[in-house]
C-alpha cells in the first residue's frame, strides 16, 4: 500500500530477457522487483512476454513450455509476496486456448491475468497463428488505484484503452515487445499520444531491450501525461530501472516529471542495433568470440568495428586471405583496420589451394574458358579456411554482405556467404559509407572498441571491388550503388512498381534488371545467415517471397 494515498510509485523495468531462459528471466524480474521494493514502489512493470523472452514463436505450441512458464510464474508470485505488485508477460493456456498474457502478481498470487486482444500479424509478427485473441480485459487494482493494461499492439488501436477508461481505469500501463526499426519510435509515440488524448489518462510505455535472432528491442520506454506531455524518457538500448511517481489531482493521476534521456539520431540507432544484435546473438547462443575475413574493403572493416564494439578487441580475430588479385593496398588497409581496432590479424595466402583445386579440376574443365567458376572458387577457398578456423577456435564466423549485395545475390554461396551471423545484412551499401564516417567520429561509453577513427579514409573512398579477377570493380556488374540503393529502397522496402520507378526517372532496363536480380536470388537469401533487422523491411520475416517464381513486373 502506498504510504501516501495520493501518491503512486511505479518501477519501470526496461530489461533484456533471453528466449527460453525461464529461470534467468524470472531471476531478473525478481531483482527488478527487489529494486522496486527498496524504492517503496507500489508496482514493478516488466515488458510483454518477459518471463519466456520474446518472440518465443512456436515454442508456445509445446504444452510443456506453457506448463514450465506457469510454474515459474507461480514461484515468482510466491517469492514476491511481500512488497509491490509485479506485472510480467508470458504465454498461457486459458479455457483451452493459448493467449499472449500479462500477469499481475501480488500478495503471493496471480491477481489478474490480462489477455492480449489485438494480435499483430504484420512485418515480423505472426501472432494470429499462435494465439487466440482475448476479450478486452478490464482494469485491476493496485492499492486503491485502478490500472488498465493494453498489451503492446492493443495500444496501437483505440478500442482497448477506450474500454479501460470507460470501465474505471485511472492510468494505462502498457507492456511491450516492440522491436527496433528505423523511425519506429515516432510511430509508437504517435499511437500512445493518441491514446492519452482520447482517454485523458496518463500512460506508461515499457519496452524490452536486447537482441533475439534477427530482432533487436530498443527499449526507449516513456511516460506520458494526458494531453501527450512527456514526463519521463528512458534511454534507447540500455537496460534501465526507473521509479516514476504519480500524484492524485482533482483531474486524476499525473506523472511527476523525471529524467528525459536524449535519444540518438538514426545513424547511431542503426549502429547501436547492429552492435546489440551481434552481441546478444553470440552471447545468447553461447559464443564468446568471432572471426572474419578482412579484405581491406569497407564491408569487412565495418563488420570488424561492429564486432569489436560488441565484444571487445580480444574476442575478435581477423584473417587476410590474399590471392594473386589482391592489391598491395588491400593488404595495407586490412592491416591498418586491424591495428586501429586492436585485433589479432593472421594472413593465409590462398594461391596454393587455388592452384591445387584448379589443377584437379583441369581434366573435367578441359577446353572450357575461365569464368565466374574460377572467381567463386577463391571465395569458397576463403570460406572453407575461415570455417576451419571457426571449428578449431570455437569462434563464430561473421559474414559481411551488405543489404544491397544480399538483395541482388552479389555474393558466393558456400563462399563469402559462409558464416553464422551477418551484422550488416540490413544496411544498404550507401548507408555503409555513412555509418563508417559516423563511427570514425565517435566515442560512446557502450562501445567496447577504441574511440574515433578505426577505418582509414582509403577504405571508405576507394571503389568497391570483389578482387576475384584482374581489375574487377563492383560497378562493372552492378549499377552505381547510389542508383542501385534508390531502386532497392523502392522495390524492396516500399513495394514501388517498375513503372513508378521509371516515372521517377530511373532507366527502365536498369530497374528491370535489378528487379530480376532481386527475385532470382530469393533462394540465396533463404540459405543466408541471419542479421539484425534495422529497416522497416528486412529480408526474412518482413518480406516472404517464393524461391520459385516466374512473375516479373513488366507493365
Ligand atoms: N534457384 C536456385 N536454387 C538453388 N540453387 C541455385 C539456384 N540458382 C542457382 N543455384 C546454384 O547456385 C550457383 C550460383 O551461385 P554462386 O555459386 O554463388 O554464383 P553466382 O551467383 O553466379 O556468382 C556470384 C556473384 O557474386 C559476386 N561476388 C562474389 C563474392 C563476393 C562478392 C562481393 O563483392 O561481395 C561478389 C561474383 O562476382 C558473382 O557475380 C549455381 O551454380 C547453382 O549451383
Ligand atoms: N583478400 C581477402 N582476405 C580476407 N578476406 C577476404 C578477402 N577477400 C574477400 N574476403 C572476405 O569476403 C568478403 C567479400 O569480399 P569482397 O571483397 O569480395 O566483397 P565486398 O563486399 O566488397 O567486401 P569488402 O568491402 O569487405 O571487401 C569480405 O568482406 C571478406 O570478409
Ligand atoms: N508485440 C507487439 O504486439 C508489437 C506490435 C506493434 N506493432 C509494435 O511493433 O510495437
Amino acid at each position: 500500500m502506498p504510504a501516501d494515498p495520493r501518491r503512486l510509485r511505479l518501477t519501470l523495468a526496461q530489461m533484456n530477457p533471453t528466449v527460453g531462459a525461464l529461470a534467468h528471466n524470472a531471476a531478473k524480474a525478481r531483482a527488478a522487483w527487489e529494486e522496486g521494493r527498496a524504492a517503496g514502489a507500489d508496482m514493478v512493470v516488466l515488458p510483454e512476454m518477459f518471463l519466456v523472452g520474446y518472440q518465443p514463436q512456436d515454442l508456445v505450441l509445446r504444452p510443456a513450455f506453457l506448463r514450465d512458464a506457469r510454474a515459474h510464474l507461480d514461484r515468482l508470485a510466491a517469492a514476491c509476496a511481500d512488497g509491490p505488485a509485479l506485472g510480467i508477460g508470458l504465454p498461457v493456456m486459458q479455457g483451452g486456448r493459448r493467449h499472449n498474457a500479462w500477469a499481475v502478481l501480488a500478495g503471493g498470487a496471480v491477481r489478474a491475468m490480462i489477455l492480449k486482444h489485438h494480435l499483430p500479424n504484420e512485418d515480423v509478427f505472426d501472432e494470429r497463428r499462435l494465439y487466440a485473441p482475448g476479450p478486452i480485459c478490464g482494469p485491476y487494482a493496485v492499492g486503491r488505484v485502478r490500472l488498465g493494461s493494453p498489451i503492446c499492439e492493443d495500444a496501437w488501436h483505440p478500442d482497448v484503452a477506450e474500454a479501460l477508461a470507460e470501465t474505471g481505469a485511472e492510468l494505462l500501463v502498457v507492456p511491450n515487445g516492440s522491436p527496433y526499426a528505423r523511425g519506429r519510435y515516432d510511430v509508437r509515440l504517435a499511437h500512445m499520444v493518441a491514446r492519452v488524448v482520447e482517454t485523458g489518462l496518463p500512460l506508461v510505455y515499457v519496452n524490452m531491450v536486447g537482441g533475439q535472432d534477427d530482432q533487436v528491442f530498443d527499449g526507449a520506454s516513456f511516460v506520458l501525461n494526458p494531453g501527450g506531455g512527456m514526463a519521463v524518457q528512458l534511454p534507447a538500448f540500455d537496460e534501465a530501472v526507473a521509479h516514476v511517481d504519480f500524484t492524485e489531482t482533482a483531474d486524476g493521476w499525473r506523472a511527476v516529471e523525471g529524467g528525459r534521456a536524449a535519444l540518438p539520431d538514426t545513424v547511431e540507432q542503426d549502429y547501436r542495433a547492429m552492435v546489440e544484435g551481434t552481441r546478444d546473438y553470440l552471447g545468447k547462443s553461447g559464443f564468446g568470440s568471432v572471426l572474419l575475413g578482412l579484405s581491406g574493403g569497407i564491408d569487412s572493416a565495418l563488420v570488424a568495428a561492429i564486432a569489436v564494439d560488441a565484444l571487445g578487441p580480444d574476442r575478435v580475430r581477423a584473417v587476410r586471405l590474399p590471392s594473386r588479385f589482391t592489391a598491395p593496398e588491400s593488404m595495407e588497409d586490412a592491416e591498418a583496420v586491424a591495428r586501429a581496432l586492436g585485433i589479432r590479424l593472421d594472413t593465409i595466402p590462398i594461391e596454393g589451394p587455388r592452384a591445387a583445386l584448379e589443377a584437379v579440376l583441369a581434366p573435367v574443365f578441359e577446353g572450357m574458358a575461365p569464368d565466374v567458376t574460377e572467381e567463386n572458387l577463391q571465395s569458397r577457398i576463403r570460406g572453407t579456411l575461415l570455417m576451419a578456423m571457426s571449428n578449431k577456435f570455437g569462434a563464430m564466423l561473421l559474414t559481411t554482405g551488405n543489404k544491397s549485395e544480399v538483395a541482388v545475390g552479389y555474393a558466393t554461396i558456400y563462399g563469402d556467404m559462409n558464416g553464422g551471423y551477418n551484422p550488416i545484412k540490413d544496411l544498404l551499401k550507401t548507408r555503409v559509407f555513412e555509418t563508417c564516417r559516423w563511427r570514425n567520429a565517435q566515442a560512446r561509453g557502450w562501445m567496447k572498441g577504441p574511440a574515433g577513427a578505426v577505418m582509414p579514409e582509403r577504405v571508405i573512398t576507394k571503389p568497391p571491388s570483389a578482387e576475384l579477377a584482374q581489375g574487377q570493380r563492383d560497378e562493372d556488374s552492378l549499377p552505381p550503388y547510389g542508383v542501385l540503393d534508390a531502386i532497392l529502397e523502392g522495390l524492396v522496402e516500399r513495394d514501388v512498381g517498375v513503372a513508378d520507378l521509371v516515372a521517377q526517372g530511373f532507366d527502365r532496363a536498369t530497374v528491370e534488371r535489378v528487379e530480376a536480380l532481386v527475385l532470382t536470388s530469393e533462394w540465396k537469401r533463404f540459405q543466408s545467415a541471419p542479421g539484425p533487422r534495422i529497416s522497416p523491411r528486412a529480408f526474412w520475416l518482413d518480406r516472404r517471397y517464393p524461391m520459385v517464381n516466374r512473375w516479373r513486373d513488366r507493365p
